[in-house]
């Protein structure tokens, strides 16, 4: 579905690190992990084509993505912002039907079909009762459920996502989670940038590792996520602990009662 051949993202002043080669198939669910500034924002950027690599291709379908036009590329891909500002003023509504605008030719206007495409997403997501409030009236985790709804109005083969669990409470996060994994099972590629290491590892089947000097590796995760990888990755000493069959990552710390 989509493939980084030979990749490097473009930092200011940055040496390029290890050039990224890798598929992400339908039914996938890859997580990217890495320190602030590592890269993670500005690697989805590029795999949308919203960044030029310094070198390397992304290739959307066969196609190199930097040669598409942006209307074909929404098509098919849906980028879930890391901070989606409020833009101009706009409801619920008009805003989850934005994600149809791809699919709509310049004179037309949205249909029936596309209104019920953006009130079903709104629903899933628990906001149909909010659908006429103005955007900026919304708490921060209405607005990150919003930006999902708009993505899932795009009915995306392809979900790129930037923290997606940003300001959710811990049912919405397992909802998103869950939502993106259903998304997956019906054929559709994903990626999401995360800070948390126990929703990657619950949640990912692929982890890429970027770290701030431009190093990268990845494979499946339960190879990449060892303590050993993730306390040099975010210089900072980890325990794992298993229950029930789940693997999580506790920090350490040196409070006297913490764990
Ligand atoms: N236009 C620019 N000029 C110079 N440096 C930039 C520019 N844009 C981004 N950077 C730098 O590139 C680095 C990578 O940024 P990016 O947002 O991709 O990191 P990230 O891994 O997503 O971080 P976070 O976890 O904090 O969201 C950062 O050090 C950032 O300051």
């Amino acid at each position: 579905m989509l493939i980084a051949k030979d990749l490097l993202i473009d930092i200011p002043e940055r040496p390029s690190g290890t050039p990224l080669s890798f598929e992400i198939k339908a039914g996938e669910i890859w997580g990217v992990l890495g320190p602030n500034g590592a890269g993670k924002t500005t690697l989805l950027h590029t795999l949308a084509g919203l960044r030029k690599p310094r070198d390397g291709e992304v290739i959307l379908n066969a196609k190199n993505i930097q040669h598409m036009r942006r209307k074909h590329v929404a098509q098919q891909l849906a980028v879930v912002f890391q901070n989606s500002g409020d833009g101009f003023p706009a409801t619920v509504l008009e805003t989850a039907m934005i994600g149809r605008h791809p699919f709509i030719s310049p004179w037309d206007i949205e249909t029936a079909d596309d209104l019920a495409i953006a009130r079903d997403a709104l629903q899933k997501l628990e906001l149909a009762d909010l659908e006429n409030r103005l955007v900026s009236t919304l708490s921060g985790g209405e607005r990150q459920r919003l930006a999902i709804a708009t993505a899932l109005c795009q009915s995306p083969k392809l979900w790129l996502a930037d923290e997606p669990s940003n300001h959710l409470d811990l049912k919405h996060q397992v909802q998103i989670m869950s939502l993106l994994a259903e998304q997956a099972d019906a054929g559709c590629g994903v990626i999401l940038c995360l800070h948390d290491l126990n929703l990657a590892a619950h949640w990912c089947d692929k982890i890429l590792l970027i770290y701030p000097n431009g190093e990268a590796c990845w494979g499946d995760a339960d190879t990449m996520l060892s303590v050993t990888a993730l306390e040099r990755l975010y210089d900072q000493a980890l325990s794992k602990i298993t229950s029930d069959g789940q693997t999580y990552f506790v920090p350490l710390s040196n409070r006297a009662g913490a764990p």
